[in-house]
């Protein structure tokens, strides 16, 4: 009663051939089974749900809140740790928390707008270096967003030069890029019992993730030492001073969620290490991890769009010369008297599909759905091309075409189906709220300040790398 698709080999599972992107042969069996399908790869059972319906249901259901006990999701911190990879009591509690304080520290509310206003203008000024010049999108952008999700979390602003945070960045976006090594490891979990040491690493670049993650772990411990030393609980200022204040309150309940844990991991001589570490540093290096490149490659998108069509670009620009007068900043009060600007956003976000799979999911016992059965910790995913393409919601889904989230009097008409980017249901994104703000004032005061093309006589690629996870633009048309 599994859904229907390929099975492959015992013990290798199904394993394509040819040289087949992991995007296109998803996007293969999709047509070839519908609404849901399997995929056996090693030892693990891959379920990709392609039916709006069938998602809505087990996605507002509890039971399919889980998240699976892969590697794979938690390449920066310990699986054990934080909000994305843990899950039940512990999962709920820290979740409520953030979304609790971070809407408190001004997540989504007219607080952080000035916050955002300053990055966006110093872009603004970095961005004019370089105008005139063809030079792919500035790394600076990188500093701008995490410094409006850093000064809620940690009260912190880095200069855009600021090496160390740039260096974190660039460790990370390296790892992220051969995490389908790592996911060899969840596949073929036997491989880590029978190959030696040096092999297992030259093949899944374990100790590469264990480097990054280590260095990451520091910097973050350090943010909460210094935190713990300065800490005046009368006078909370961010997520850490809220977080150690809630785990000082919870310190004599015995299954508080907020204390920290034991971990163990095998060093490069195979010696096996115990360190303490605090929840906390799961919870930040979340939040980082979530945060950073989400909206950064959103807005990349979005000025790829802009630049390789000038007709809509000219659209945004007469909207914004007719309401911004004399260069006003934007603030989130113009929404309503920007809507061309918010269906190009939303047709953005459909668009670029950002996370094309969604965030695996599980169930912890077998599970029926749709008339098949979920198999137990198999790995979950949606194909969002599968709603944010298709014509059943949205009409010539391959256009570019914001007039779609348009009514006839020119008005912003959100879209009512089959428009899910930040995911659906118990684990929606925790960020939504900060993402569309940060992206509507930054999209606008880019566009208010400059005119996107591509390079001449070139076109901007607009196919994504084969990355996983997220849907990024290929390497040499990213960042200068
Ligand atoms: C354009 C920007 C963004 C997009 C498209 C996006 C999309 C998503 C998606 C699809 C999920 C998975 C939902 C699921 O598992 O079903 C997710 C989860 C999450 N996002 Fe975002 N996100 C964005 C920005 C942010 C920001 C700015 C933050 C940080 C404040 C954030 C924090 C998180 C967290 C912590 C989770 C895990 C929630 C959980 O497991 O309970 N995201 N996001």
């Amino acid at each position: 009663d599994y859904p229907p698709g390929p099975w492959g080999y015992p013990i290798i599972g199904y394993i394509p051939n040819g040289k087949f992107g992991f995007e296109a042969k998803i996007s293969q069996l999709r047509k070839e089974h519908g609404r849901i399908f399997c995929w056996k790869i090693g030892a693990r059972i891959l379920v990709f749900i392609n039916d709006i319906k069938l998602i809505k249901e087990a996605f507002q259901n509890i039971t399919f809140a889980n998240r699976p006990d892969i590697i794979f999701l938690s390449f920066l911190e310990d699986k054990s740790l934080g909000i994305v990879s843990t899950n039940g009591p512990h999962w709920h509690q820290l979740r409520r928390f953030s979304l609790r304080h971070l809407r408190d520290l001004g997540m989504g509310k007219s607080k952080i707008v000035s916050a955002i206003q300053f990055e966006v203008t110093e872009l603004v000024n970095h961005i004019k270096k370089q105008s005139g010049k063809p030079a792919p999108f500035p790394n600076v952008l990188t500093m701008a967003v995490i410094n409006v999700l850093w000064q809620m979390v940690a009260s912190k602003r880095y200069d855009f030069d600021d090496e160390n945070i740039l260096a974190m960045h660039h460790d990370m976006g390296e790892a992220q890029r051969s995490l389908n090594r790592l996911a060899f490891l969840d596949m073929f979990p036997w491989i880590a019992s029978v190959l030696p040491e040096a092999l297992l690493n030259k093949i899944t670049l374990k100790y590469k993730f264990k480097l990054v993650s280590d260095k990451m772990s520091k910097r973050f411990q350090a943010y909460i030492d210094e935190h713990k030393k300065t800490l005046d609980e009368n006078n909370p200022r961010d997520y850490i001073d809220e977080y150690l204040i809630e785990m000082k309150r919870q310190e004599s309940q015995p299954d508080s969620t907020m204390s920290g844990k034991f971990t163990y991991y095998k060093n490069t001589f195979s010696v096996i290490l115990k360190i303490f570490k605090i929840d906390l540093i799961g919870c930040i290096a979340d939040l980082f991890a979530a945060g950073l490149e989400t909206t950064s490659m959103t807005t990349i998108w979005a000025v790829f769009y802009l630049a390789t069509f000038p007709e809509i670009q000219e659209k945004v620009h007469k909207e914004i010369d007719s309401v911004l007068l004399n260069g006003t900043l934007v603030t989130i009060e113009d929404k309503s008297r920007l809507p061309y600007m918010e269906a190009f956003l939303t047709e953005v976000l459909r668009y670029s599909t950002l996370v094309p799979n969604g965030v695996p999911h599980t169930v912890m016992e077998d599970t029926k759905l749709g008339g098949y059965i979920i198999p137990k910790e198999s790995i979950i995913l949606t194909t969002t091309e599968s709603f944010h393409f298709n014509p059943n919601y949205f009409e010539s889904p391959e256009e570019f075409r914001p007039e779609r989230f348009l009514t006839a009097e020119g008005k912003f008409s959100a879209p009512r189906e089959g428009f899910f980017p930040f995911g659906i249901g118990k684990r929606q994104c925790l960020g939504e709220s900060l993402a569309r703000m940060e992206l509507f004032i930054f999209l606008t005061s880019l566009a208010q300040n400059f005119s996107f093309s591509s390079p001449p006589g070139k076109n901007i690629d607009l196919i994504p790398a084969d990355i996983p996870i997220i849907n990024q633009p290929k390497m040499e048309t990213r960042y200068c």
